[in-house]
């Protein structure tokens, strides 16, 4: 396992500027202002869509997808079913953030139907993404009960059942193909006081999936922009409030603009 290199995710990172791509978010209704403005920041271009014929019609000029089951509702789960299903059409890289899985049923088992349509991104914390490899259930909601390393194994397995990437957050972010795995340290603890900030991430991983290259590269650096955002703005602010402001600046300026 090695650390990502900082020209590798700067690199991503202006590419990320110069392409600007357009993300569709279907994702839960805390997260939806701060997830537009993060990919704002960042350098991608939100736009939250959810109607069944307008996400038809979306599809078909996004670059990327991210789907966020944490306010799932049954009726919500066709949507989310063919907006995967018209990602893999015209072949738009997806990501799945699996909310909290495990403690919940549905959400649970609809994550569980989704991986049969190979998300190329699953990015969720420790919990989540051994509940999805099929460990037993944990969890009592959003929140980790296991440390990234703990969930390891359970990643690597999971990639290479969906051919795809997926991220585990938390202290520090492991990324893996399933063969090559990347670790990206350092940020702050400030981001799990601030709803948001993994679903935000998620969207981020589908910007970054969208660019050409190395996936398993690119997506780290998503997690690597996010990391350095963080330091920053744990140097900036007076808690968690403000940390959520100085976030999206310090990603700003990440992307040498303002
Ligand atoms: N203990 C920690 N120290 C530093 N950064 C953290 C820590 N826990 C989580 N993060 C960061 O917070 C962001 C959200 O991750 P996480 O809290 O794991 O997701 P979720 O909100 O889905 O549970 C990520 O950028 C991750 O690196
Ligand atoms: C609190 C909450 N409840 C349902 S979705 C959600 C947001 C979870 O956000 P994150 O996983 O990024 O902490
Ligand atoms: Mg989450």
């Amino acid at each position: 396992m090695f650390e990502l290199d900082a020209p590798i995710a700067q690199q991503a990172i202006a590419q990320l500027a110069d392409h600007s791509p357009l993300i569709h978010c279907i994702t839960n209704t805390v997260v939806q202002n701060f997830t537009a403005n993060l990919l704002l920041a960042a350098g991608a271009l939100p736009a939250m869509i959810i109607d069944p014929s307008e996400c038809q019609e979306f599809a078909q000029v996004t670059d990327g997808l991210l789907l966020n089951v944490g306010t799932l509702h049954h009726q919500h789960c066709p949507t989310f079913f063919h907006a995967a299903e018209n990602a893999n059409r015209y072949a738009t890289p997806w990501v799945l953030d699996p909310v909290a899985v495990g403690g919940l049923t549905l959400r649970t088992e609809f994550c569980r139907k989704l991986l049969s349509l190979n998300p190329s991104v699953i990015r969720g914390n420790a919990s989540e993404i051994s509940v999805l490899a099929g460990e037993a259930t944990s969890g009592r909601g959003p929140e980790t009960q296991l440390s990234a390393n703990q969930a390891l194994d359970a990643a690597r397995q999971l990639a290479t059942t969906i051919e795809g990437v997926v991220v585990v957050t938390g202290e520090h972010d492991l990324i893996t193909d399933g063969h090559r795995t990347l670790k990206v340290s350092g940020g702050s603890v400030l981001a799990t006081r601030v709803t948001g900030a993994g679903c935000a991430l998620s969207a981020l991983c589908a910007a970054f999936a969208a660019l050409g290259g190395d996936r398993l590269h690119n997506v780290a650096s998503a997690c690597w922009m996010m990391s350095r955002a963080g330091e920053y703005a744990a140097e900036q602010a007076a808690g968690p409030g403000t940390f959520a402001v100085h976030l999206l600046d310090g990603l700003a300026q990440l992307r040498k603009m303002r």
